[in-house]
């Protein structure tokens, strides 16, 4: 053996002998026991901390084995270099072959595995792939690869079916025979998928139609995978052979001059093998910081689970071109076919020489393969050799293909993981069992409590039944008693009665001593504990009361705080009262005053355009200077004596001129001496005692003739003032009416504007309506009428007198209805007073709404209005007036009227109107 310098654990050979060094073909063994694959319990400590166990796990060396296989002579060799020796000669026990050059020269290859062309297949797979199959059962990827020129036998090493003849099975199905195995029919699984890449078309040869499969790349772990491809999963080794026929039955054979079986397609087998850590011991894969794990947590801990996959590749032959023969559409697939077969050689060549960059995307046969070399699988190469010499030029290319392949190396690893999918599975199946569980104890727990209960109630009800019983025989002991002591004393007081009818002087004293001391004492024998008891009582009543007078004195000294609280505040009312009626009686006389400076106000503006007008005129109100000055004169004292100084200045005139010389001035030519003495009459007029007088002088006439005749509005105003104040007097009011007052007083009613004169008019008009004797008269002409034209100045003070008339004539008509010396409706309904009234019933003034109130109370009193009265709405004022009126009298004569009237009544009724 010629030495040679170790490189990633391969030797390097001499080139005259490039041999690597004698190695032993089984499970990887690395020079330094560091190094040694990991078992699975190693791998699964270190992977503890991750998710991903093997992860970060770097790997051990495990150099790529490399086995070659002669072929023996097939018919045609036998026959076309019968005169030839071999080109090979192979010296399996050195583990070495040789390849001829010519009959003196040859080269020397050791290999770590030489195989005759007696090898069985048995042996075939026990060197060649059987370690690999064992360390995918570990957890490892793996692959197992023929390499080799067409017709050399890779077919035969790793796919023969042997259902004729079982020692002729080829790796995949051994294979498969230890994977099924070696796994755990519960708890692992295998599936396989099974395709074949030709002209860079990956082809599912489970389901052909699948013809265009990708090729996926992890870019973390670097990992690849084809996801494309139908994955069976193997429970038997029938169905794997099945498949496998079902497989070959797709792959692509085409003829060639070569060889009519030979494949032009790789052909690739993916074993999956998930083997979970179901039945290992979790205490050793799972140690906790004290090295000592608790059953629970380490039933709680994710179990491992090793995804290994084993690839096996059926190359397709590495012929040369030239040589193939190929032509057309097989030239092109010859081409594609040493593509990918060349871009492995450059891997290996790259991988073998240690060079920084590998070309594995150059093919998708080495991005396929690129974990098998110069990756984390443990691969292992059979090179297929033939024996003829014609084809020492392949065989040479294949043996170097070998050589290369030896020198690459790969970091194995362990494909390990945390199972979280089991994981959460077992939880899930733990926690439901815990929950039937919880139940089952919840109800337990429930039936022992009902039944303590249930226990407790009966014994309960036993305590209380003999207490009860126990109570009825104290009871009945204690009457017994007290019968027995009742008895006792009645049989003594006989005793002693009989002893004093023996014993007649003193006996009775002696008797009802003795009586009295036997009752006592049997009294108290009996009543001992009673008396305590009624003592207690006592005791709590006493506290009680003792308890309750302190709270009557507590309530009483607060009453008497209250009451002197009050007394305080019923002063303060009383002081505020008085303040208040001082302040009343102050603003009483304040308006007094105001009134009586109003009205000299008036005076002596009335005097200042007499004064003007006589100085105007220059004299020629001589004849009255002795009236002027008596007015200015009473103007001054009027301002010296307020209130009676008026009318002590018209006294005084009166006296001094006399009624007749004024009266005459009523007819004077001079306009403003008619003026000055109208007003000096009806000054007169306001004092009833002169009213007489007036009437019988002949002042009524005059005035009369002067409201009749004059155009002046001040003479009219004062005319029909002094006629008003005359119309108070009952006679007088006969008067005006005979000497045709109300037409006269209508007829001012309609012409005159202002208010002041419709004022005037409208009260005498009122005084007249007062008198019972007058009505159908002054109804007859007109003077209601004339009343209810005049409400059209809307003045307050004409509606007030307009409406006190209307009060004074229902008044009167009320009284001759109810003497029976009216019948028929009211003459003011038909005089069409109605509307107005009703309308008026609620006016803000008060003089107005008190008289409406009072008309409408008259006119009610008569069943013969009522129908009218409805029709216009007064009832509804009746109601308001019964129920809101300020004054009790009109409020109580509304409410009768209104309960007494049976058209009332009804309409109430017929209203819904509670009443
Ligand atoms: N070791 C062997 N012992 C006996 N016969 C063999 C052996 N190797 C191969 N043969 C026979 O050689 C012939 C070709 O073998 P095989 O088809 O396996 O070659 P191959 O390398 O797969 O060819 P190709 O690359 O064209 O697929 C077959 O008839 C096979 O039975």
């Amino acid at each position: 053996m010629a030495s040679g310098s170790y490189r990633n654990g391969a030797p390097k050979l001499s080139s005259k002998l490039d041999r690597p060094p004698s190695a032993v073909y089984s499970t990887p063994k690395p020079a330094a026991k560091s190094r040694q694959p990991p078992t699975p319990a190693s791998g699964l400590r270190r992977s503890n901390s991750g998710s991903n166990a093997a992860k970060d796990d770097a790997g051990v060396p495990g150099r790529v084995r490399v086995a070659v296989r002669l072929r023996p002579r097939n018919a045609e060799e036998m026959e076309a270099d019968a005169d030839f020796a071999d080109c090979v000669e192979v010296l399996p026990e050195l583990k070495r072959l040789k390849l001829r050059k010519n009959n003196w020269d040859s080269e020397t290859y050791e290999f770590d595995e030489v195989l005759t062309e007696f090898a069985s297949q048995k042996r075939v797979y026990e060197v060649v792939a059987k370690p690999v199959v064992e360390s995918v059962l570990e957890g490892y990827n793996g692959t197992v690869m023929a390499y080799g020129q067409t017709g050399t036998g890779k077919t035969f090493t790793l796919g023969r079916l042997g259902e004729e003849d079982t020692a002729a099975r080829g790796i995949m199905v051994r294979a498969m025979e230890d994977i099924l195995a070696g796994i755990s029919h519960d708890a692992d699984s295998v599936s396989v998928s099974y395709m074949q890449l030709y002209m860079e078309t990956i082809q599912d040869l489970l389901v052909p139609a699948n013809d265009n499969i990708a090729i996926v790349e992890d870019p973390k772990t670097g990992d690849v995978s084809v996801p494309g491809a139908t994955i069976v999963e193997i429970r038997d080794q029938r169905s794997f052979v099945e498949l496998l026929r079902l497989g070959e039955a797709h792959r692509f054979a085409a003829n060639t001059k070569l060889n009519t079986e030979s494949s032009r397609s790789h052909a690739i087998l993916m074993v999956h093998v998930r083997r979970s850590s179901k039945g290992r011991n979790d205490r050793e894969t799972f140690p906790t910081e004290n090295g000592n794990a608790s059953p629970l947590v380490t039933s709680f801990r994710p179990p491992i689970v090793r995804k290994s996959k084993l690839v096996v590749v059926d190359l397709a032959g590495s012929e040369r071109i030239d040589k193939s023969g190929s032509e057309g559409h097989t030239l092109e697939e010859a081409k594609s076919i040493n593509l990918s077969l060349s871009a492995l050689g450059k891997c290996i060549n790259a991988l073998a020489e240690n060079s920084a960059h590998v070309p594995f995307r150059d093919s998708k046969l080495t991005r396929l393969l690129r974990d098998s070399f110069g990756g984390t699988a443990r691969t292992s190469l059979v090179v297929t050799i033939g024996p003829s010499p014609r084809h020492r030029g392949e065989t040479a290319s294949t043996i170097m293909f070998g050589q290369r392949a030896m020198k690459v190396e790969n970091m194995v690893k362990l494909k390990e993981e945390f199972d979280y999918k089991s994981l959460s599975r077992r939880l899930e199946i733990e926690l439901d069992k815990l929950i039937a569980e919880n139940e089952r104890q919840q109800k337990d727990f429930e039936n022992d409590v009902e039944k303590i209960r249930a226990e407790a109630q009966n014994r309960l009800a036993e305590a209380e039944k003999k207490y009860m019983v126990a109570l009825e025989n104290e009871k009945a002991k204690y009457q017994k008693d007290y019968m027995e002591s009742v008895k006792k004393l009645e049989e003594q007081f006989i005793a002693n009665k009989q002893i004093i009818s023996s014993d007649k002087i003193g006996a009775e004293n002696h008797a009802m001593n003795m009586e009295k001391k036997c009752s006592e004492e049997g009294l108290a024998a009996i009543t001992s504990d009673e008396i305590n008891e009624i003592k207690q009582l006592l005791q709590n009543e006493i506290l009680l009361r003792q308890s309750t007078e302190d709270e009557v004195n507590n309530l009483k000294s607060q009453l008497t705080h209250w009451k002197k609280l009050e007394a305080a505040g019923n002063a303060e009312i009383i002081k505020l009262r008085k303040m208040l009626e001082n302040e009343a009686n102050q603003k009483e006389k304040l308006e007094e005053e105001i009134a009586v400076l109003k009205s000299q106000l008036l005076q002596m503006s009335f005097e200042a355009d007499e004064t003007r007008r006589s100085l105007d005129r220059g004299g020629s109100g001589k004849v009255f200077t002795g009236l002027d000055s008596f007015v200015s004169q009473a103007r001054y004292s009027q301002l010296r004596d307020s209130g009676n100084g008026q009318k002590a200045s018209i006294a005084k005139l009166f006296e001094q001129v006399g009624l007749q010389k004024i009266l005459s001035l009523l007819e004077s030519e001079d306009a403003d001496v008619r003026v000055h003495a109208v007003k000096v009459v009806a000054n007169l007029a306001a004092e009833e005692a002169n009213q007489d007088k007036i009437v019988e002088a002949g002042g009524l006439t005059s005035l009369m003739m002067l409201l009749r005749s004059s155009e002046d509005e001040t003479i009219r105003r004062v005319a029909a003032g002094a006629i008003a104040n005359l119309a108070m007097n009952e006679t007088n009011q006969e008067l005006i009416m005979i000497q045709g007052g109300i037409s006269l007083l209508s007829m001012t009613a309609a012409d005159a504007e202002d208010p002041q004169t419709l004022r005037m008019v409208a009260g005498a008009i009122a005084n007249l309506c007062g008198n019972d004797k007058l009505q159908s008269r002054l109804r007859g002409e007109g003077g209601i009428r004339a009343l209810l034209g005049m409400v059209r100045c809307g003045h307050p003070d004409v509606l007030a007198q307009v409406a006190r008339g209307i009060a004074n004539f229902a008044k009167c008509e009320s009284r001759a209805s109810t003497h029976g010396n009216k019948v028929g409706k009211s003459l003011l309904i038909d005089d069409g007073a109605l509307p107005w009234i009703v309308k008026n019933a609620n006016n803000e003034a008060s003089p107005i709404r008190r008289h409406i109130e009072l008309a409408l109370c008259h006119l009610a009193q008569h069943e013969v209005n009522a129908k009218d009265m409805i029709g216009e709405g007064a009832l509804w004022e009746l109601v308001r007036i019964s129920r809101d009126c300020s004054r009790e009298d009109i409020r109580t004569l509304a409410h009768r009227t209104l309960t007494s009237s049976p058209t009332f009544q009804t309409e109430l009724r017929r209203l819904r109107i509670e009443y």
